[in-house]
């Protein structure tokens, strides 16, 4: 029993009247897979295609949640060390389940308000994956999260190094580091699995409209 005494309140607005103002549904499309996999790339491609059709999308990326949802302890020193060190997030197993589990409250937020929610994280873990499914379908509805794999070997992650942080780990600068010290844990049965070493985002990027598409949550604006 929840000792908190905080109650769950109705919203006056429901998700489906939100939806037949939007003419689409809302879902989460959930990027996963290594640095440099090309996430945001074709998160980014998606949500332009998106905001082409006039659906109401919206992406929430990694190193942009890490600056402000989900800081690292260092940006909080300025609340003191107990407090930064309390709430603040880095890289270890239970850093990444926190941040993936407050991303995944956010999403469902923006999935009730009737939203195509874009999300480009590295969610190395499957358990933290299948969290924020359970989360989000529990409360929404089975096909409201689509987990899309990015899949790009290690070796193609590594040439393209865009920020320099596989050099850095491979010199032992970043501990935790997903693919290097720490492992990636690729999704078993993935909605979308997106060949990012073969295609372009542009194809990639269809690839997920086709799939929104398919499973109607985009008809009548496609
Ligand atoms: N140790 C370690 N491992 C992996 N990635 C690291 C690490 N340290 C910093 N970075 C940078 O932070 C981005 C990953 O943050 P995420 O919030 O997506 O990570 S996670 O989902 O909690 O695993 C990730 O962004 P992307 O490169 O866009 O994936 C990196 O730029
Ligand atoms: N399908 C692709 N083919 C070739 N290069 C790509 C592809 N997707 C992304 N890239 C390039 O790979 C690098 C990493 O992409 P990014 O989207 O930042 O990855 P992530 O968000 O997974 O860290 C960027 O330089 C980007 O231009």
């Amino acid at each position: 029993m929840d000792k908190t005494h905080v109650v769950w309140h109705a919203h006056n607005v429901s998700r489906e009247e939100r939806e037949a103002l939007n003419h689409h549904a809302g879902c989460v499309v959930w990027f996963t897979g290594l640095s440099g996999c090309g996430k945001s790339t074709v998160a980014n491609v998606v949500d332009r295609e998106l905001h082409k059709l006039g659906a109401r999308s919206f992406l929430l990326d990694g190193d942009n949640v890490r600056h402000s949802l989900n800081p690292s302890p260092a940006m909080l020193a300025s609340y003191g060390e107990t407090f930064a060190k309390r709430f603040g997030l880095g890289f270890a197993p239970e850093d990444r389940q926190e941040n993936i589990r407050r991303i995944g409250a956010v999403a469902e937020l923006f999935v009730s308000a009737g939203m195509i929610t874009l999300t480009a994280f590295v969610s190395p873990y499957r358990a933290d994956r299948n969290l924020v499914r359970s989360l989000v379908t529990s409360r929404g509805r089975a096909d409201d999260f689509i987990e899309v794999f990015v899949d790009a070997p290690l070796e193609v992650c590594e040439a393209r190094d865009p920020k320099g942080l596989y050099k850095k780990a491979r010199a032992g600068e970043i501990p935790h580091f997903t693919g290097i010290s720490d492992p990636y844990e690729a999704p078993e049965s993935p909605e979308l699995h997106l060949q990012s070493a073969e295609k372009s985002p542009e194809v990639l990027a269809a690839e997920v409209l086709a799939y929104l598409k398919k499973i109607g949550k985009i008809n009548a604006i496609s």
